[in-house]
């Protein structure tokens, strides 16, 4: 029989000391994280489901993680969606508490934490609810609709002493960690030139213009909903690369076309210069266009001694080939080694984030170290560059600050 530890506050958390949560860890006791989820659309429907964080650790193979889910809240009144959600999406359990309004799950005493998932440019708004009500937070990419918005956000979380984390799932992913301990080992060499593109076909004529993809008023288009997962993959291999040291581009450039449908980034161009490493990441996403597939990987590392080629898609890669180059006389780019790496596990991938934020919030910790505020605002910090000079404006009153 497991002991199943709950917590409300961070402070009833901390009265455990060292010696306790060493002693939960060697009983295998689970501590179980209590959710609140703000919203009832696609992202949410995946992560309610069987298929991310709601799977029950055994099947996860993780000892210390257990997650429930205590309340779903829907906007304007509609407690009826909420419950209509909860049945579709989790057998209709009676212990998760449908609510009309976000704010009910912000009050809401049982939430340890909330996970955001509405349109990008309400993150910030209901981010900032949430930490205000002295919850932690775990909200979806992209983290914000401008940097500014995330310093005021990251400035209340410091302030009301909370976790926040933008739900960047890649970053946590078996793949991904396994890609940056190899390149960490300096097997391949120094990363030279990183390409990577995710390409999504909305069907763009066919989407109603006030779809979250068109409407410009809810960040449409494909910099803000598709760029965060390049993005990340330069920033997993040349900003985290360990002789970078975290030293930010030195140049970002960007280059937009506008779908004439609602005037958002249908197809978006961007590069990133790393001084430091004498590298460059060049990055793509569209939103009319089909996905790299099969021999096209989404990613491509290109290292001193050896490529890395990532499937698609890249915001869930399930394989990685690795080309490593000779050394000998005569071998320099000839390849004398290849070996596929195949990642498989239950559930869509979603609950090593939901662990990782579980794991932060018991230990006290306010940022992931694997997904740091720092990255968060590299992100955006590229995007308002890439938006800048692409001519892409939010309209007026859309970023709440500036
Ligand atoms: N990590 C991932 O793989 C994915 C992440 N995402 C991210 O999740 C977020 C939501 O995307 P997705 O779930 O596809 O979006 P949906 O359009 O499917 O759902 C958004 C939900 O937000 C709520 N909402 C609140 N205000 C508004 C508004 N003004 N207009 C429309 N909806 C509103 C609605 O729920 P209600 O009415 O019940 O309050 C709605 O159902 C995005 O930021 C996106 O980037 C999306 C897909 C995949
Ligand atoms: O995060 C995402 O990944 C998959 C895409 O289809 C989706 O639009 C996006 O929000």
């Amino acid at each position: 029989m497991h002991l199943a530890v709950a917590w409300k506050t961070e402070a009833s958390w901390l009265r455990l000391t060292t010696f306790a949560a060493a002693l939960l860890s060697a009983t295998m006791a689970p501590i179980i994280l209590r959710w609140g989820i703000i919203s009832t659309g696609g992202i949410v429907a995946q992560t309610l489901s069987r298929t991310s964080a709601s799977i029950p650790r055994r099947e996860r193979n993780v000892d210390d993680i257990e997650h429930k889910v205590v309340a779903v809240g829907s906007r304007n009144g509609a407690v009826d969606k909420a419950k209509e959600f909860i049945k579709k999406y989790a057998d209709g359990d009676e212990n998760i508490k449908a609510c009309g309004t976000y704010e009910e799950v912000y009050a809401n005493s049982d939430v340890d934490v909330i996970y955001i998932g509405t349109p990008h440019t309400l993150h910030y708004d209901n981010s900032l609810d949430a930490i205000k009500a002295g919850k932690h937070v775990l909200c979806e990419k992209p983290v914000t609709s401008n940097a500014a918005e995330l310093k005021a956000l990251l400035a209340a979380a410091k302030e009301h002493g909370v976790f926040f984390m933008e739900a960047m799932w890649t970053r946590f992913q078996p793949l991904s960690l396994a890609i940056i301990d190899l390149l960490a080992s300096g097997e391949l060499g120094k990363p030279v030139v990183v390409n990577a593109d995710l390409s999504v076909d909305f069907n763009l004529e066919n989407l109603p213009k006030t779809h979250r993809i068109l409407d410009p008023v809810l960040g449409g288009g494909a910099i803000l909903d598709l760029g965060p997962y390049p993005l990340v993959w330069a920033i997993m291999s040349l900003f985290e690369y360990p002789t970078n040291q975290h030293t930010l581009p030195s140049k970002i450039t960007g280059s937009i076309v506008k779908t004439a449908l609602t005037g958002v980034d249908a197809n978006t161009a961007f590069t990133l210069n790393f001084d430091k490493l004498g590298a460059q990441a060049v990055l793509s996403c569209s939103t009319n266009a089909p996905m790299l597939q099969g021999d096209n990987p989404g990613a491509v590392i290109r290292c001193e001694r050896g490529i890395i080629r990532v499937a698609a898609p890249i915001y869930l890669p399930k394989s990685y080939k690795v080309s490593i180059f000779g050394t000998g006389p005569g071998e320099r780019h000839k390849v004398v080694r290849e070996e596929e790496k195949v990642f498989d596990y239950i559930g869509k991938g979603m609950h090593f984030q939901a662990d990782e934020v579980a794991r932060c919030v018991r230990e006290g910790r306010k940022e992931s170290a694997l997904w740091t505020h720092e990255k968060s605002l590299l992100e955006i910090t590229v995007f308002d560059e890439v938006r800048k000079q692409g001519g892409y404006a939010l309209p007026p009153g859309v970023e709440r600050v500036v």
